[in-house]
């Protein structure tokens, strides 16, 4: 693990959490972009060397509104950046993780991502992030 790739919190009004963040964190939002497959839309800040991902659900069955109905709105993922995704999953799994998905996936912002389960993770949901290069 490199470093924190980024921190996703889950929102339900993309347009209110953008401008919210853009008065907070004093930059505006670099990058927008849709991941069907996710069933969200995303949001991207740089802040430093650190991004935070705001992440809305398009989809009622999505990951996102799941957690929006059972939590609210919220940080929800941890994300790392991994320079080998394939290497840190099987590493992972040699480690007795729980992979939310057998092979990486497209995610935002050109990269390949995988998901720990948090119940391996004292309750963090964490997410690899390979660049795809
Ligand atoms: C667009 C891509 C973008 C990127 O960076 O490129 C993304 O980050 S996409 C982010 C959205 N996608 C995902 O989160 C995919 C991985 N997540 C999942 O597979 C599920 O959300 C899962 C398995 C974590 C939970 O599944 P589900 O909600 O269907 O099941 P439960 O509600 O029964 O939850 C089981 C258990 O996990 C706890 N939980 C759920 N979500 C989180 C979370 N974000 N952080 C911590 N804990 C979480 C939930 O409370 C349940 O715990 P329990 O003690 O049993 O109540
Ligand atoms: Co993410």
């Amino acid at each position: 693990m490199n470093k924190i790739e980024h921190i996703g919190i889950a929102i339900k009004d993309m347009q209110q959490a953008c401008r919210t963040y853009e008065k907070l964190l004093g930059t505006a939002c670099y990058k927008t972009e849709p991941v069907e497959s996710e069933g969200v839309s995303t949001a991207f800040f740089k802040v430093g060397q650190n991004k935070i991902e705001l992440l809305a659900s398009t989809r009622e069955d999505s990951a996102i509104a799941k957690f929006l109905e059972k939590k609210g709105e919220g940080i929800h993922h941890i994300a790392f950046d991994v320079e080998d995704i394939y290497a840190e999953m099987e590493r992972l799994r040699g480690e007795g993780f729980t992979l939310l998905n057998a092979e990486p996936k497209k995610g935002a912002d050109n990269k390949l991502i995988c998901f720990v389960h948090p119940k391996d993770s004292n309750g963090v949901l964490v997410e690899l992030c390979q660049e795809i290069r």
